[in-house]
């Protein structure tokens, strides 16, 4: 009797071991490795993974059958099965929450699966499926053997598609299109008998004769044929209109294609150096270290062409949304059709459509987020990871994996090159290339040996004395001044990180908190509200003080909104656009800011964080960063680590193309290192100044860390069970194992719950994967009783 082995979507009861299933014979030879299927689980039907199928005659046990398959095609192959397995065992996390992180977001959620024909002469032979209709819904209970095996060889002959909608209907997948329904010969006698004036009939009997594919609707709108000629067409027999599949197209804008730039010597390097690891197929890992405004781009379209012209395909890795505009224009324009992008902020149905083109194979170039790097690309040349120190490369929940690291399994999978690229790596990896575990190739210089832009250090203490209006310095105000007069661009930034701004009550001190979490409630303006960051709780802004009554209510800290005002009242003729959260929530937001700023029809570009990275403005010349230190205050040691980062990269903004450069960076801690070598944007220097620092400290790369958070409703059992987590450690951990904590998390209660966190530090510990492995198959356990924890493996947050 067949067994598949299943993997079920069960979280109050997971685990890594697969049940065992029984195979109905009518389901034979359809489920197959990697496919979902619904199956019996106590009193409930689930969603499970084949993982395996077995030929286990000798089994005696009675067991249940698969009730239905969800999925006509695997949605995971071998290798993907594979990096699941991996991923639950190096991240402590389940096998299931690793195979539902692999498959794209739309198969995860909610979404109805319709299939839809793509060719009507499949509607007559399958009536039973479909009834006519160019599209139904997948209801896999529904259909019988032959029905279920028809669709799926349906769907690998490309004549039937699998779509994925939120709503009932996915007909918006669909379009009309025309076909011929008379032989060319015949069409041509039409044609002949045609009177003079009949131009339109000319036209559209000239459009069917050139062939048997489906012409589109919108493509004879073209030819000027309109909807009542096409009618009349039909009406006449000529031809017959038909529904075909719509792929949604995720790129809004055309793009012209373009050319590879000559190289200048140190690129030239880069690229020959890459290109031969490909060729011979080595799986090796790369820093490629170049300075901001280096070319690092070009090099990466170059080696991605030398992937595709050794008949392979390469994966470009992108940090978060906010370069996904540029950069996905430079590879479009570079790759045209081949190119598959993927972003958080796509729609099921879109991710689906590229992830089917990926599969499909017709897609060879893949451009995206962290969730990218579980495309089902296969025979993978390359794989690149731009802005690789970026902290959204690693995820923040289950499973926490690193993104880098993923890559790293799949390109030694793949044989293939790893270009991890940066101005400003992570120690971590920059240590690594140090010790040469990875190959360095620097590039040390602009592009058109732009020198790097000159930063000046604005301290904010001696300001502050200034003025009342010290948001801005005078240096910064003088500065802007003197752009705007030159017709340059400018671009404003304020670190938000851990920054907000909240409500004061001036006479008794008062600030209003969130009643869930251990917070000050953010104002935010434009909706007049209190707004907490953390668990979305909201308030009108009140007019009197909670605790006095009075109505001296101010607000503290400085917005970007706030800071659009001011620069807007300050340079009333500037023209001025905000990105920040508020302003890109809305689909599209994001490319057209940048469109907007980069086709300068705004002089001051102000925002948060977002605007820091990855951005190739030519016109801009100055950089002003209002509040460099807020990060540098906070108890996490990688906090110098990002501040040097950001300011670099933000400073690395200014002056790329022929104009030079100018960087104010406003202060209240000028003497800091981490500032102090940002303003030279002496990477090397800085490495070596921090990895002192980690040394004495004992932390990464010198340490590798672990981190367990726990957390319940009721304090005191969060306590008590932190300390036997802490008892448990010690025990199993040799001496060297250093044990920081239990110590409650900086901001201590999140939406009711308190948190209290554990650290391990260490160099080698044999036994420690065991252990946290037992303590994650506690946590089932103690789950039970209100009590969560995770473990967290190289953390990036320590708060
Ligand atoms: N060989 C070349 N010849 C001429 N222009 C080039 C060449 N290489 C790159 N450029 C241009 O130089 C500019 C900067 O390149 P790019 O954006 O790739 O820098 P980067 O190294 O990625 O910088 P950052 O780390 O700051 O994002 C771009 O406008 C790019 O088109
Ligand atoms: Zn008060
Ligand atoms: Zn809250």
């Amino acid at each position: 009797m067949p067994i598949a082995q299943v993997i079920v979507d069960v979280p109050t009861s997971q685990t890594n071991t697969p049940y065992s299933y029984g195979i109905s014979d009518q389901l034979l030879d359809i489920i197959q490795v990697g496919m979902r299927v619904l199956v019996p689980f106590g009193r409930r039907q689930v969603v499970g993974f084949v993982v395996k199928l077995t030929d286990n005659q000798t089994f005696s046990g009675k067991l249940k059958n698969i009730i239905a398959p969800v999925d006509l095609q695997p949605v995971l192959n071998k290798e993907l099965l594979q990096l699941a397995r991996w991923m639950a065992a190096d991240t402590y996390s389940f096998l299931i929450s690793c195979l539902q992180t692999i498959i794209p977001g739309g198969m995860r959620t909610k979404a109805k699966k319709f299939l839809t024909v793509t060719d009507e002469a499949v509607l007559g032979d399958n009536a039973d499926i479909f009834q006519g209709h160019a599209q139904i819904e997948y209801v896999a209970k529904e259909l019988d053997k032959s029905q279920l095996k028809r669709i799926s060889s349906l769907i690998q002959q490309g004549l039937v598609s699998e779509h994925y909608s939120l709503s009932n209907h996915a007909h918006q997948l669909t379009q009309t299109a025309i076909k011929a329904a008379k032989s060319e010969v015949e069409l041509t006698k039409i044609q002949d008998e045609l009177p003079n004036n009949a131009k339109a009939q000319w036209r559209l009997l000239e459009l069917l004769k050139q062939g048997t594919e489906p012409i589109l609707q919108t493509e004879a709108a073209n030819h000027k044929i309109t909807g009542s000629t096409i009618k009349l067409a039909e009406q006449k027999g000529w031809l017959t209109k038909i529904q075909v599949a719509k792929n949604r197209n995720p790129f809004t804008s055309a793009v012209t294609k373009s050319q590879p730039l000559t190289l200048n010597p140190e690129q030239a390097n880069a690229v020959q150096t890459i290109n031969a690891s490909i060729d011979r197929g080595a799986n090796q890992t790369f820093l490629l270290e170049g300075v901001t405004g280096s070319g690092k781009t070009e090099v990466y379209l170059q080696i991605i062409a030398n992937a595709l012209q050794q008949g392979k395909t390469a994966m470009l890795l992108v940090p978060e949304i906010t370069l996904t505009p540029q950069i996905v224009g430079r590879i479009r324009s570079r790759f045209g059709e081949q190119v598959a992008m993927m972003h958080s902020s796509m729609s099921v149905g879109e991710r689906f459509d590229e992830w089917r083109r990926i599969e499909s194979g017709a897609a060879k170039v893949v451009v995206g987020v962290r969730s990218a790097v579980f495309v089902p690309l296969d025979n993978i040349g390359v794989i690149i990871m731009d802005e690789e120190h970026d902290s959204s490369y690693k995820q923040e929940e289950n499973p926490r994996y690193q993104t880098r690291d993923v890559a790293k399994w799949r390109g030694a999978y793949h044989k293939c090159p790893v270009v991890l690229g940066s101005a400003t790596p992570s120690l971590e990896t920059r240590a690594r290339a140090g010790k040469g575990v990875y190959q360095r190739l620097v590039l040390a210089h602009r592009i058109n040996d732009q020198a790097l832009p000159e930063v000046e250090i604005v301290d904010m203490k001696q300001e502050i004395a200034g003025g009342p209006d010290s948001d801005l310095s005078a240096s910064l105000l003088t500065a802007i001044e003197m752009k705007l007069k030159r017709h340059e661009q400018i671009i404003l930034m304020l670190n938000r990180r851990g920054y907000s701004s909240f409500v004061l009550c001036r006479n008794c001190g008062f600030v209003p908190k969130c009643p869930n979490c251990d917070i000050s409630l953010t104002y935010h303006k434009d909706l007049g509200q209190l707004k907490c960051h953390y668990c979305g709780f909201t308030r009108p802004m009140p007019r009197k003080c909670d605790q006095c009554g009075s109505t001296k209510l101010r607000q503290l800290g400085m917005g970007s909104q706030k800071l659009e005002e001011t620069v807007n009242r300050l340079f009333p003729t500037a023209r001025v656009l905000r990105m920040d959260v508020d302003t890109t929530r809305k689909k599209g937001a994001h490319e057209r800011i940048i469109k907007q700023f980069s086709e300068q029809q705004a002089d001051i570009l102000v925002g948060t964080q977002m605007i820091a990275k990855g951005l190739d403005f030519p016109n801009v010349t100055l950089v002003g960063v209002l509040n460099a230190d807020t990060g540098l205050e906070f108890p996490d040691f990688r906090s110098s680590e990002r501040t040097f980062e950001l300011l670099t990269q933000v400073a690395g903004r200014a002056g790329r193309a022929d104009k030079a450069g100018q960087v104010i960076i406003q202060t209240f801690n000028p003497d800091h290192y981490a500032i102090l070598l940002a303003q030279t944007q002496n990477y090397e220097e800085f490495y070596r100044t921090e990895m002192k620092v980690r040394h004495a400290g004992k932390y990464p790369p010198y340490y590798f860390t672990v981190k367990i958070t726990l957390s319940a409703e009721n304090e005191k059992q969060v306590v008590a069970q932190s300390f036997a987590v802490l008892n448990q450690l010690q025990q199993r951990l040799s001496p060297n194992a250093v044990i920081l904590g239990p110590t409650p998390k900086v901001i201590k209660r999140i939406n009711r719950r308190y948190y209290y966190q554990i650290i391990i530090k260490y160099r080698q510990e044999p036994t420690l994967s065991t252990t946290l492995t037992e303590l994650l198959n506690q946590a089932q356990q103690k789950s039970k009783s209100g009590i969560q924890i995770g473990i967290d493996n190289e953390p990036m947050d320590f708060m």
